[in-house]
């Protein structure tokens, strides 16, 4: 039997909603054999997070190599990277062992307000790793500080997508959620020539922990499938609109998306 090989090198969530946690639970549901290199270890719940341990960088570049020497990942994810050496080190590898279909998930922030990249590090974010990506996805406040612009409105967030690719990004998937204006929620996809709207109902709901991260994981999954960048795109769409809509309800504060609901609604279940 030959399967999709996905890979994720992000940090992890012990809480189990974010980072290599979702990720995995994400490769899983959508039928791709999930692989982890670990960057960071971020303690941390559904109220917050309380700590964050960076891996050292021998042992991240020794899990890069391990991966690299046995294994071809179809398509790989970046998550939480915590710095600019190690994004450096990761494009390094990423060249070396010749993978392919990068997506780009620039994380920087925690939903509560916890720094998980260093902000020195963004710069190398763009000039180190950016022009790898086959898609980038940042939220809102994650596009305004890739691309120094402020953004209020749509027309922001397709130039934002515009410099984005111009930055060497394949496509760039500008992500609405911070968007709060109405009860639709758009992301923009650009792919350099022509805008994609994906346009959802927003979901009223505290259970966002790890929106950024599964939907990300879901579009690698996808990829190392075979698909499509539009069709893996809107596939993961339709993945985190269930996993939000369908909520489990953990935790006393921002709690984790339901990664079962996708499929338990392909299977017709509730
Ligand atoms: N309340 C919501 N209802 C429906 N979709 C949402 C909601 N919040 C976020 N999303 C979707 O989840 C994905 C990630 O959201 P976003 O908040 O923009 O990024 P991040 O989780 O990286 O901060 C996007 O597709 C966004 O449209
Ligand atoms: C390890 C790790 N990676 C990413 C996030 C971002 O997720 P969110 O923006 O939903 O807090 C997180 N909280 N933890």
């Amino acid at each position: 039997m030959s399967i999709a090989q996905a890979l994720t090198i992000a940090g992890s969530d012990n809480g189990g909603g974010a980072g290599i946690q979702a990720d995995l639970k994400t490769f899983q549901e959508l039928g791709a054999y999930g692989m982890t290199v670990i960057t960071a270890i971020a303690a941390q719940n559904t109220t917050g997070v309380q700590g964050v341990f960076p891996i050292p960088y021998d042992g991240i570049a020794q899990q890069l190599d391990s991966t690299g020497e046995d294994f071809q990942p179809t398509a790989t994810k970046t998550g939480m990277l915590y710095s600019a050496e190690i994004i450096r080190l990761v494009a390094e590898k990423w060249q070396q062992y010749r993978w392919s279909n990068l997506v780009i998930d620039p994380v920087m922030v925690a939903k509560g307000g916890a720094p998980l990249l260093q902000q020195e590090a963004v710069k190398a974010l763009v000039t180190d790793l950016l022009p790898h990506a086959l898609i980038t996805t940042p939220n809102i406040p994650e596009a305004e500080l890739l691309t120094g612009m402020s953004i209020t409105n749509l027309s922001q967030r397709e130039e934002a997508a515009r410099r984005i690719v111009q930055m060497g990004s394949t496509y760039a998937l500008v992500k609405g959620g911070h968007d709060e204006g109405s009860g639709m929620i758009v992301d923009v996809l650009y792919d350099g020539q022509s805008f994609h709207y994906l346009e959802n109902v927003r979901v009223v709901t505290r259970h966002t922990h790890g929106t950024g991260c599964t939907y990300s994981a879901a579009i690698t999954a996808e990829l190392a499938k075979g698909s499509p960048v539009l069709a893996a795109v809107t596939t993961a769409r339709a993945f985190i609109q269930a996993a939000i809509e369908d909520e489990l309800g953990i935790g006393a504060g921002h709690g984790p998306t339901n990664h079962f609901a996708y499929q338990r609604r392909q299977r017709g279940e509730q």
